[in-house]
């Protein structure tokens, strides 16, 4: 396996593509691109391998999300915000490689149609759902076979759940009990109603029931190609930009600095608030932000970590009578050894659960043309990320809405490389997302006070009068992302924009940016899935020269 290599010295190394950020995005790429023997590339990563045990089971996402301790997880904050009573809000994001595909709940959705058709409308040419559904179709290795909806040859394996917990059934029940419809795959169009995500997990070959992140999809397979290396546990602190052009990168690996260079492009994939923070750290971007870091402008870019989009969530949880859910308790934490050994066996059982089993995709207001809130239904109390543990079995739901009107901005903390960024959401800065998130909160009350969940119903945690004041002030109280950042390095065709639809960064040669950040607007769904099909896309383009 070509990985980090061993004695060969990182001083002088050089390849046609150099990737920066071995996430969703980066893995995509390093193994599209090196496909063609006659290439080469380099892919540098900060965080570590992407395969220990955390990552590969999926239950174990409890343990790496909430930060505490941190574990393949940057575990950024956002500076305090106003709408949220001036609390800090968590951001976790996957430090390996897979990215935050090796830390994420693994649901695989990839929106709705219309989000890409609005790409488009937004100056983003090729970038409509009739372009990129079939990109989305390639990437994925569905159980169910292939289909109008699903591929099955990609390298992304999508499966249903292998044993849902009844209690997520009765989310869905409970859902219809709401007049929420079925739906029994949120891929199939526009999703819509109530049903059981699908997940992005093993299902074929020794690692079924593993998680299936990007690069154990993508990369892992692709590290014995000879045109291919790849770092870990290196930093990357800026691009090296001359005379209008990237040629490369420095890097700092085992506290020693490194530069390496690009033949053709250097490819920044590090994410929604990796690639700005790189971008304003090589001198790149707003010139006031650049300037109050004492960084002189090589390029004034004022798009860059601008346009920040989120889903900003709200979570309701109730302790439960019953004993299959889970719950951080002598008991509840036998139940998850038992089912940590019956997983090593068969791939399957409670630790092959992505906990967020149930969802639904459903309207603020009926007059919507489409659904613009999203619930995750999860089989355990979650409390602040798991950062607030609880005792107790439970549930607990999130609702999230999927358009938000508040745009937020990644900044610097400091012009030090490695620092966190400055991330600042605005979450609830335009009012229009508090009376959106008012009825998000009121429905989802509805929904888990249905007859189907009743068995389920304990003691609710953080109860309220129901109010739309009382609902405001919870949600001021507790609402933090879904860890859906994304369009801090836009694409479209103004004057503003990042990236043009090529993604190459506009006014500099040889720089391309390829990931999350490069959404002109949320997607109304996860994320996951749309930044794979983002970096096939690219992929397409750069062996195609465009
Ligand atoms: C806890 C959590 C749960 C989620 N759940 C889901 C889900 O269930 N379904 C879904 O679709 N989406 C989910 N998401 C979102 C989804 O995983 C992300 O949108 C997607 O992985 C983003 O891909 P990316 O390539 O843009 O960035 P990332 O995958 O975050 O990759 C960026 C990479 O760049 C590296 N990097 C950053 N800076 C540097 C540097 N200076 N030098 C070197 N390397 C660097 C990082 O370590 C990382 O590996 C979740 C995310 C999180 C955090």
């Amino acid at each position: 396996m070509a990985c980090t290599p061993r004695r060969a010295s990182v001083a002088g190394m050089e390849a046609e593509y150099v990737i920066v950020g071995g996430g969703s995005a980066g893995c995509v790429l390093a193994a599209r691109l090196s496909e063609n023997p006659n290439t080469s590339v380099i892919l540098v990563e900060a965080g570590g391998g992407g395969r220990d045990i955390f990552i590969r089971a999926p239950a174990l996402v409890a343990t790496m999300v909430s930060g505490r301790p941190r574990i393949n997880n940057w575990a950024f904050q956002t500076v305090p915000q106003p709408g949220l009573n001036g609390r800090r809000g968590f951001q976790p994001r996957g430090k390996a490689l897979g990215g935050s595909s090796a830390i994420n709940a693994m649901l695989y959705v990839r929106g709705n149609p219309a989000d890409y058709d609005h790409w488009a409308d937004l100056g983003c040419d090729g970038w409509d759902w009739e372009c990129v559904k079939p990109l989305f179709l390639r990437a994925e290795g569905f159980q169910g076979g292939a289909g109008p909806h699903h591929g099955a040859d990609g390298p992304l394996q999508v499966r249903a759940q292998s044993a849902p917990r009844k209690i997520s059934r009765a989310f869905v029940d409970a859902c219809e009990q709401c007049q929420i419809p079925r739906c029994d795959d949120f891929n199939e169009g526009a999703p819509d109603g109530a049903g059981l995500y699908h997940v992005t997990q093993f299902h074929d070959g020794p690692q079924a029931g593993e998680r299936c992140s990007v690069a154990a999809a993508y990369l892992f397979p692709a590290m014995g190609r000879s045109n291919l290396t790849v770092l870990t546990r290196t930093l990357v602190e800026k691009v090296v930009i001359e005379d209008g052009r990237a040629t490369g990168i420095k890097v700092r690996r085992k506290g020693r600095r490194h530069a390496i260079r690009a033949r053709r492009d250097v490819i920044l994939s590090a994410g929604a608030f990796g690639s700005p923070q790189i971008l304003m750290l090589s001198g790149v971007g707003p010139e006031d932000e650049l300037r109050a870091h004492g960084i002189d402008p090589v390029h004034v870019s004022e798009g860059v970590g601008k346009n920040l989009q989120d889903h900003l969530d709200h979570v309701i949880s109730y302790r439960s009578p019953r004993r299959d859910v889970v719950g951080l308790n002598p008991r509840g934490l036998g139940r998850l050894g038992k089912a940590a050994l019956r997983w090593r066996k068969t791939g399957e059982g409670l630790f092959a659960s992505p906990m967020a089993e149930g969802g639904a995709f459903l309207k603020s207001d009926p007059a919507l043309s489409h659904a613009d809130l999203q619930i995750h239904f999860v089989i355990g109390i979650v409390d602040q990320h798991m950062r607030k543990l609880h005792g107790a079995d439970g549930f607990s739901a999130h609702i999230c809405a999927l358009y938000p009107h508040s745009r937020g901005e990644v900044g610097l903390s400091s012009r030090r490389p490695g620092s966190p960024p400055r991330i600042d959401p605005k979450f609830l800065s335009d009012p229009r997302d508090v009376a959106v998130m008012i009825k998000a909160a009121r429905q989802l009350d509805t929904i888990l006070g249905a007859e189907a969940l009743a068995p389920w119903r304990g003691k609710r945690l953080y109860p309220n009068d129901g109010s739309d004041a009382a609902l405001e002030a919870d949600i001021r109280a507790r609402a933090d992302t879904i860890y859906h950042p994304v369009g801090t390095c836009r694409m479209g065709d103004d004057a503003e924009v990042v990236v043009a639809p090529d993604l190459r960064l506009n006014g500099i040669e040889g720089l391309r940016v390829v990931d999350a950040s490069v959404m002109p607007r949320i997607v109304g769904g996860n994320t996951n899935a749309p930044t794979v099909m983002i970096a096939e896309k690219a992929a397409d383009m750069i062996r195609a020269g465009v």
